[in-house]
This record gives structure tokens, sequence and C-alpha cells, in this order.
């Protein structure tokens, strides 16, 4: 009954090579989960009988760590036989192993590289969780710290007690991971840190096994003697919770030590035995001082007929849900140092056809109003997308400056155009601080759906852009009644013009689905557009409203067929709520406050966004605008994958490389770390997005849309040697190289936008001012 509870090495070997039945049978929450046997003796049953030669097993859950010292060539069999049983027993959705070693053990570890629990499956920048080095170490080591400071004792983990731990630990669901640590590399530091792991790692579900070399307890070296040497020879074996000390003249004997977590040997005096010792189960009654435990051990070739038997299973989709991450779907991969947008998007070729081909299955699949689906980017599992209408209503993007904020604020309109016809969605575009140095959001005015841009410079455009909208304001709430914008649009009888849009027949001034004759803003197709570099400010701004103005006449005898979800994207909100003196928006940018501030108080019923980007939350942290906001994205620059050693270029390296990004005072994610960003450039467009029940944020790479189509020569695929010990590095990645001359993906997407919009009759909404 024992034996088959815990099985020995045998059983565990014909559980991989079968496999059988009893493969990963530990899921989360299996009373036996991480308990590991070590070895066997005779002990005494509760009802006073003899067990010959029982399990002798250990709870990793409770002791939170486990050390194992003797001579290198046997723990080396014990810890393999530890090893295996964890990964036969445990499925990768249920177990992630960690190794930390250093180089001269490398042909010894090889074989833990085949086990599919070494995979990385939480984002972790790497091939295979493995460290041979230094640098490897200091990244798994981060990897796992990281995890402790987002868990329940916080960024204080290192310094809390070992109660404090224990009472974490206990209520630690979700997966686990086991640390194997045998000698190390790297400098003192990184002992403590793996110290203080092993005391409370167990925190956030991290357990070390902790390897270490000392004589085998005996006579000549007695137990207490042999145990300190381990302490002194490995900082993490000392603060193990239990340690198993190897015994016996061929060391093939086991004694089990209780430590108290700081390396004391507390439990030392009664601990010739196994008897009485917490964390320690499967010892039924006390078998007295004298008693030795027989060892498990395999060989390594044992070991690599294990492994690379158990090498091509993963776990069943269905068995993954919840694990690493909370939610189903394909496992967590590291995030890219720069993403393109239409990648993204899935339109790497954007045409026409695939885009009519998205607006119409967004048709028949939507909501009644539609979406406001923007993808930001690449997240953790694909691609990271957010629907303003589901999860919104608002959204703010923090960051500052240089940090990607404009760029992010194009691709949510890009990618809001692509998910959209624009008799669907309206797009209104506002740069808070006039174009400033760069183009601002003027470069995204080619794309269909956008009707009105502002660039905050003048004062008189300022001010009856915000009557216009507030005029939009009321029109909407007046066509709405009481209804809000959804079931305005699911009501019955509602003349929508079905999905195709466009040759509605409703009577503009009769049927309730449409605007009423007088306040109705007239629809205008726009013609397609090219790709040149659009026109100067002010030519550019009187050619919208020409277009539209033109074809009014022709657009007034239709009716406005749908009523379109509008989303107003603001730059440099910061700029208008405290305008700098001598601004030349200052004395009108009051009224413009005021009228974004109305959307977020009102827009959500009317089926108006507001999506604004500030790059001083100080000054806008009390406007309504940021209050309202489900959505908020951090743009931080603290590179998440460090540069590797050998990477030759960063793709899309800031062009502003001194703008030296300060922590921001509202970045929810900044640390003393995020500024210095060592280890590289900080990435533009790294961030975080934070949903309103979701505290710790889901990090992304936000997708560039300004960027040229990459050259197809970075496309080739690369092929790099494989080596065990490189295996610990970040995947080399090739730098992604742009066609210099070409336009840009924005221009691309925009004019086959232009195209689709004009075969699919999606006239835009006419220019608010
Ligand atoms: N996702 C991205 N990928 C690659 N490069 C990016 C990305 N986002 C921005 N950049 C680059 O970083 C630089 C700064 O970007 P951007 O102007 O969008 O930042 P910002 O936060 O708006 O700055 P500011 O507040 O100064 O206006 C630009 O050179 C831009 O090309």
């Amino acid at each position: 009954m024992l034996q088959r509870r815990w099985p020995d090495p045998a059983t565990v070997l014909m559980t991989a090579l079968g496999p059988g039945s009893r493969l990963w049978e530990r899921a989360q929450g299996h009373p036996d989960a991480l308990t590991v046997r070590l070895g066997s003796a005779d002990q005494l049953a509760a009802d006073g009988g003899l067990l010959v030669a029982a399990p002798v097993t250990v709870d990793l859950r409770q002791c939170g760590s486990l050390g194992l010292a003797g001579p290198p060539a046997r723990v080396a069999g014990l810890a393999r036989s530890v090893v295996a049983q964890l990964a036969a027993l445990h499925s990768p959705a249920a177990l992630e192993i960690v190794l930390i070693s250093g180089e001269e053990r490398l042909a010894q570890w090889s074989w833990l590289g085949w086990l599919p629990q070494l995979q990385p499956m939480r984002g972790q920048d790497c091939r295979l969780l493995l460290a041979y080095d230094g640098e490897q170490a200091t990244a798994r080591t981060d990897e796992l710290t990281r995890r402790l400071e987002d868990g329940p004792l916080g960024p204080g983990w290192a310094s809390a007690s070992p109660a404090a731990a224990a009472a974490a630990a206990a209520r630690h669901v979700g997966p686990r991971t086991v640390v194997v640590v045998d000698g190390a590399p790297g400098p003192a530091a990184l002992h403590d840190t793996l110290a203080r792991l092993a005391v409370s790692g167990s925190a956030a579900g991290i357990h070390l096994l902790c390897l270490t070399e000392a004589p085998a307890a005996s006579p000549v070296s007695p137990l207490p003697m042999s145990y300190e040497a381990a302490c002194a020879a490995s900082a993490p074996f000392a603060a193990s919770g239990v340690a198993a000390v190897l015994s016996g003249d061929v060391a093939t004997g086991l004694q089990i030590v209780h430590g108290n977590g700081d390396g004391a040997t507390s439990g030392i005096a009664g601990a010739t035995g196994v008897s009485g010792v917490t964390g320690v189960s499967g010892i039924t009654g006390a078998t007295g001082a004298t008693t030795t435990v027989t060892v498990d051990a395999v060989s390594a070739a044992w070991a690599e007929r294990f492994a690379r038997a158990l090498a091509p299973l993963r776990p069943a989709a269905s068995a993954q849900g919840g694990a690493f991450g909370g939610s189903d779907g394909p496992p967590t991969v590291p995030l890219p140092d720069s993403a393109r947008l239409l990648d993204e998007l899935g339109l790497a070729r954007a045409t026409p056809a695939s885009l009519l081909a998205r607006w119409a299955a967004a048709a028949d699949e939507v909501p009644a109003g539609g979406r406001a689906l923007a993808v930001l980017g690449a997240g953790p599992r694909g691609a990271l997308a957010v629907d303003l209408a589901a999860d919104g209503p608002h959204a703010l993007i923090d960051g500052t400056a240089g940090t990607g904020k404009t760029e992010l604020l194009r691709s949510f309109a890009a990618s809001l155009a692509a998910a959209e016809r624009p008799d669907r969605l309206e797009l209104i575009l506002v740069d808070g601080a006039g174009a400033g140095a760069g183009e601002g959001l003027r470069v995204c005015t080619d794309l269909p759906h956008v009707s009105t841009h502002l660039a905050a410079t003048d004062p008189v455009r300022m001010r009856e852009f915000a009557q216009a909208l507030s005029s939009e304001l009321k029109r909407r709430a007046e066509l709405l009644d009481r209804l809000d914008f959804t079931a305005w649009h699911a009501r019955p009888h509602h003349g929508e013009g079905g999905s195709g849009g466009g040759g509605d027949a409703a009577d503009p001034g009769g049927t309730p689905g449409a605007p009423g004759a007088g306040s109705a803003r007239v629809v205008a197709p726009r013609p397609p557009g090219d790709i040149d570099p659009p026109p100067s400010d002010t030519l550019h701004t009187l050619n919208l409203r020409a277009q539209r103005t033109a074809s009014a006449a022709a657009a007034a005898t239709r009716s406005r067929p749908f009523l379109p979800r509008l989303v107003v994207l603001v730059d440099d909100f910061d700029a208008l709520v405290a305008p700098a003196l001598g601004s030349p928006g200052r004395p009108a940018a009051g009224s413009v406050v005021r009228a974004l501030e109305a959307i977020a108080r009102d827009g959500a019923r009317l089926g108006v966004h507001l999506v604004v980007a500030s790059g001083r939350p100080d000054r806008t942290a009390d406007t309504v605008a940021v209050e309202r906001a489900g959505l908020r994205i951090v743009l931080d620059p603290r590179p998440l994958n460090p540069a590797h050693p050998g990477e030759a270029e960063r793709p899309l390296r800031s062009e502003r490389p001194d703008t030296a990004p300060a922590a921001s005072p509202r970045s929810v994610t900044s640390t003393p770390a995020a500024a210095a960003a060592p280890g590289g450039d900080p990435a533009p467009g790294r961030g975080r997005l934070f949903r309103p029940e979701d505290a710790g944020g889901t990090p992304f790479q936000a997708g560039r849309v300004t960027g040229r189509i990459p050259r197809t020569a970075t496309q080739r695929p690369t092929v790099v040697p494989l080596e065990w010990r490189r295996m610990g590095d970040p995947p080399a990645r090739r730098p992604l190289r742009e066609l210099g001359n070409g336009p840009t993906d924005l221009a691309l997407l925009a004019s086959a936008l232009q195209r689709a919009a004009q075969s699919a009759d999606a006239p835009t909404a006419p220019a608010l001012i």
C-alpha cells in the first residue's frame, strides 16, 4: 500500500516508459503533491506491527526546501531519483523545474533538459529553465524573486519571518516550482538570495532542492559534523527546512535533520533517526535513534532513459486550465523587444480584401452597436487586445517622455480602424500639445475612420471643437432618448441597414433609429487617399474639410444608416490640463478639457469613448478622464528582457536615447530598477495593461505602426546551434531591419482601409468642425 503510494525508482521509470496510468497523477491539491520518497526503512505501523522497508518521504510543501548532502556521486544518485519522481508524478501544468548549477556539472545534469517541466511556461526569457553560468543564474533567480515580490509577502519578502513565509505557503494555490541548486555559480549575493528563497520561496510556491558536498555521516564524521560541513559549503542548504545527510561507509544510508530555516541545526540532537521531524511524513511510528534509511538512488543512464521517455509528452490543453497565469489558452512566451502592429493584427499584408473579410466577420459576430476592439501589441499569450465597449469605456495611457505613448495611440487608432467599418466606428484625434516636434497623431488622418483632427494650437479652432464635441454628445443623448447605445442598436425594427451598412432606406426625419433631419451630421464618403507623406498642417486640414464639404451635398440625400461608436484619442492630455505659460492653445485649453470630461462622464451610454495619454500623471490624476478610465496602460521603459551578450544591435532603437525617463510617480510598475534599465537600452512601447480586476496587470510590447515594412532578408529563418549550456540564455533574436524608403505600415494600412471603405460603401462620419 505505502509502496504504491510512494513508488520506488523502478515504478517511476516504468511510469515514464509506458507511459503508465500514474503519469502526472498528482494535480494541484493532490494530497501527496510534492511529497518525495528518499528511501526506505523498517517502521512501526500504527497497529504496532512492523512495516518492512516502508517508504520514507518528505513533503516539500511542509518543509519548504530540502537539502541533500554527502559525497557528490552519491548525492547525485539520490537527487536524480527525487527529481525523476517529481517529473513523473506532476505534470508541467502543476510543476515547473529549474536548475541552477555550474558548467562543471553540465554532463551530470544534461538529462534534465529533456523534461517537459523545464520548458519556460511563464514567459521566462530562455529556451529552457537552466542556468550554468552567473548570468543565467541571475536571470533565473530574478524571475523567481519577481514572483515573490508579486506574491503574498510583497517586496519585503526577503525579510519576512519563516513563520510568515510558512503561513503564506499554506495558503498557496496554483502551480509549484522546484529549483534544483547544485553548486550555483555567481557572486555571494546570489547565494544569499538563494538562501532567502529557501526560507521564503514556498510563499509563492517555490521550493528549493539544495545539493552540497559533505562527508557521509559515520563514526569518523558524526552527523553534526557532516551537517555543519554541508551548511558551511552552501548557504541555501543551510537555510533548508529539512536536510538529508548521507551516511554509512559507502553512503547508502540517510539521516534526516530538521533545520530551522536559518542555518541552525535545531533538530540535530534527536536527528540520528527520522522520527518527530516536522515536514517529514510517511514515518508512522518512532523508529529509534539508530534507524537508518536505505537511500533511493539511480544512475545517470537511468535518468537519461527516463527523461527521454518524457521529452515528447505535453499536458493536454484541458489539463492546463488555470495554470501559469490563470486563463486557458496557449502558454506564455517571452515578450519580444519590438513588435509590428500589422503582424499582431494578422494583417502582415494589409489588403482591402483582408480588411473587408474582417469587417464582415465583425458584423456577424459583434453585439448590437459594434465593438471598439484594439490590439495593443504582443502580450504573453499572443496579441493583446482590449475592447473599449466591453472593458472600458475609457482608457488611460501613462508614461514618461519617450516611452511610446504617441506611437501607442497611433496603433490604437489603426487597429480600431482595422476592426470596424468607418460607418460603424468614428475616430477623433486631438494633439494636446500641438503637433510638437514629431507628427503627433496627424499621421493617422488618412485612416478613413478619422473625421476630425485637432492640434491644440489655435484657440479659435479649439473652442469650435469643444462646442462641436458637446453638441455631438447632446445630439446623441437626444437621439438615444433614455436607451443606452447598445440597447438603442438592439431595438427591434431598428433601421440599421444590416451588417452591410450603406443604402438604408430609413427616413431621416421619422425613423427612430435615424437622426432627426435638423440634428443629423451629414455623411460624406472619402475618396481613397494616397500613401505619400501627408501635406502640411494647414493644407491637410483644409483638404480634410474640403473633401467632406464638397461631398456633403451628395451625402445629404442619404440618411445616416448607423450611429457609429465614437472614439476620441487624445495625446498629451497633461498639456491641455495644465498648459505651459505662453503656449498658443492655453486660452482655450479649458474648454477642450471640459468637453473631454463630459465624454468621460456620459460617453459610456452614448457610445463615445475616450483614450487619453498623459506624460505627467501628477497633473492629470484628479481629472474625471483619469478617474473613469477602466483600462489603464502604464508604459515603462524597464527592459523586461535584458540585452544578452552577443546581441549586435537592438531593433527599433529609440531615436531619443538621451531622454532618460524618470520613474513615473503613478507608474504602477515603477521600481528603483525601472529608470536604470540595466542590461540594455530602454525598450520603447514596453508596458502593462491593467483591467479593473487585474491588480498585477498584463505585460505587453506595443505594436509599432509607423515603422516600415521589414526587409524580407530579416524574415528568413535563423539557424543556431543549440547546446545545453546555452539553453538558459534568451533565444537569439535577429534584429529586424526595415526597408529604408518604403511607405510606413500606417500608410499601407490607411491606403488599404480607404479602398476597403470605398468598395463597402462605408462612408466616414463628417468632420466635427
Ligand atoms: N512600440 C514601439 N516600438 C518601437 N519603437 C517605438 C515604439 N513606440 C515608440 N517607439 C519609438 O520611441 C520613440 C518615442 O516614442 P513616442 O514619441 O511615441 O513617445 P512618447 O511617450 O509619446 O514621447 P513624448 O511624451 O516625448 O511625446 C520614437 O522614436 C518612437 O519611434
